[in-house]
């Protein structure tokens, strides 16, 4: 099973640039990807209707003229509106402007309200600046007009590599692509500006994208499934790994309980919650399968950690932000065990991040802040959170604390020190809810308890956690989560 490539606007150049030295005219590659825009309005169309065509001045605009040369030789009628002058078009826009035999009016004169079907080409994955003038006030009446839109590679007006919108940005109802999604089709608010998105093949090879694409995947199961643990007939708990759970004090303790369970539910062969003696009373009343243990401080912990068989651990739910946390993350990081920082470890260090430059190089970690966090996490740090790319940003962290970064949010993007990304797209906003990021912290644990590698780990945990929410919807509460988990696992592994 091939792992879903995604490409960066420039790799996409790249790809295309050697499918074309490897013999395919570009033309070609640019008939493909009208024709497949075509076949799809085709679908979204009764016969004879009209089509308002917006084209660019580049190469997406290019794909509108093949368009509209398709559409119109199956009968429907088409309107084509050009944002520049014909002699000002290049490339193989040239091209295919020729085979375009009907009127090319002004773009400002296109009556986008009279159209069944608008097609938006009118910027790619060549979108330099911001939208100005005729151009943004294109995009301001294709969206008044309320009229379908589909978008060609992407809505004008998103940034391909960024998903952010450059001044303002066409709300398409559905996108066709061409060979691989850009990562705009996965990041908010792009993701939300482009619709339904399809992956149209125009014959640029997989070993092509293979080679361009950097290693940035969509997180599918594709990306880790045959690294998920499925136990053995002879298999006995202890090969499954054992978590261990800190819990925050008295009136803490919720937090670190539902991440325990989603890690008893996600496969680890045992759990415990290591609790301050204060609070072992309440966690007592309220665990069963979970074991349980009094644990003061850093120097409990190292105590606690001299067991072995402890193989992952969670830190950071309901903690306390201190410095007495700060030390639980020391002795943590010098033990060397799986280990998943959230929450209160993550704000401890706000201001410190230099405390923890590389300080998770040596074992298996995941860090899973959201955008509060991790801001808080690393402020005094520009070169790590000014990126405007999301993945850029959790790149850069992830490089800077040797640990995998999960960098929460509706496209949640996980990326690894050795320069692996995934961002995940099957969540549900059901999932912003308290308690779930805790549950999130017990499923990637558990995962590591059962021997899965940190990024590994991470995506499946995150993609489980997002499936079991958007098994559940509305009325969703962290408490339901770590039962969704087993129906999740069951489809996965069976
Ligand atoms: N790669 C492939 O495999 C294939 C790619 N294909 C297609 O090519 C597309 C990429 O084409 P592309 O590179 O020509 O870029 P595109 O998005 O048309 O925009 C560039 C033009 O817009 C202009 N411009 C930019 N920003 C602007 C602004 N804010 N306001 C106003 N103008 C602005 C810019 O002008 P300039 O910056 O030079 O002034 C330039 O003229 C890709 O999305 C796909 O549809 C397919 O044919 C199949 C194979
Ligand atoms: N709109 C959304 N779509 C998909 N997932 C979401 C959305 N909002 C939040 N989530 C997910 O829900 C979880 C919330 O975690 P977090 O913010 O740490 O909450 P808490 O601290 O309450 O546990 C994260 O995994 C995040 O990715
Ligand atoms: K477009």
């Amino acid at each position: 099973m091939h792992p879903e490539l995604i490409l960066r606007p420039q790799q996409m150049k790249q790809a295309d640039g050697l499918t074309v030295a490897s013999g395919i005219p570009g033309i070609e590659l640019m008939r493909r990807a009208g024709r497949a825009v075509a076949e799809a309005a085709a679908k979204m169309l009764m016969k004879e209707a009209h089509v308002v065509i917006a084209a660019g001045p580049g190469q997406n605009g290019g794909d509108g003229f093949v368009v509209a040369a398709l559409l119109a030789g199956q009968g429907y009628r088409i309107s084509l509106g050009l944002l520049g002058r014909v002699e000002q078009l290049s490339g193989d826009a040239v091209l295919a402007a020729r085979d375009w035999k009907g009127p090319v009016v002004p773009i400002d004169s296109l009556a986008f309200d009279e159209a069944d079907l608008i097609v938006d080409a009118l910027f790619g994955t060549g979108l330099a600046r911001d939208l100005e003038g005729v151009a943004r006030i294109a995009v301001e009446r294709m969206n008044a007009s309320g009229k379908p839109i589909l978008a060609v590679d992407l809505s004008s007006g998103i940034d391909g590599d960024t998903g952010q919108v450059r001044g303002v940005a066409v709300k398409a109802n559905r996108t066709i692509t061409f060979a691989a999604r850009k990562p705009c089709h996965l990041l908010m608010p792009g993701r939300a500006y482009c619709g339904d998105v399809e992956i149209a093949d125009i014959g640029i090879a997989r070993e092509t994208l293979e080679a361009t694409s950097g290693r940035l995947f969509a997180n599918t199961p594709s990306l880790w499934l045959d690294k998920l643990p499925r136990p053995e007939l002879s298999s006995h708990k202890y090969d499954r790994g054992h978590t261990l759970v800190l819990s925050g004090g008295a009136t803490r303790t919720g937090a670190a309980r539902l991440a325990a369970r989603a890690a008893l539910r996600t496969g680890s062969g045992l759990v415990t919650v290591a609790s301050p003696p204060e609070a072992l009373g309440v966690n007592a009343a309220h665990l069963t399968a979970i074991m349980l243990r009094g644990c003061d401080g850093p120097e409990g912990l190292h105590h606690i950690l001299q067991d072995e068989r402890l193989n992952s651990l969670v830190l950071g739910p309901a903690l306390g932000v201190h410095s007495g946390t700060r030390a639980m993350v020391a002795v943590a990081a010098h033990a060397r065990r799986s280990l998943v920082l959230d929450a209160d470890a993550l704000t401890s260090f706000e201001g410190l991040a230099t405390e923890v430059h590389q300080a998770f190089r040596h074992a298996p970690t995941v860090l899973t802040p959201h955008d509060g966090e991790f801001m808080r996490l690393f402020k005094g740090h520009p070169d790590i959170i000014d990126p405007e790319s999301k993945i850029e940003r959790a790149h850069r962290a992830a490089a800077y604390t040797g640990a995998v970064l999960v960098l929460k949010g509706p496209d949640t993007v996980i990326a690894a020190p050795d320069g692996r990304a995934a961002i995940n797209a099957n969540g549900t906003p059901y999932l912003g809810t308290a308690g779930s990021g805790d549950t999130l912290c017990g499923i990637i644990a558990g995962l590591m308890a059962q021997g899965l590698p940190a990024f590994e780990a991470a995506c499946a945990g995150v993609w489980i956690h997002g499936e079991a929410g958007a098994s559940f919807g509305p009325g969703l509460i962290a408490e339901d989560l770590a039962e969704l988990i087993p129906g999740v696992l069951r489809k996965l592994l069976t």
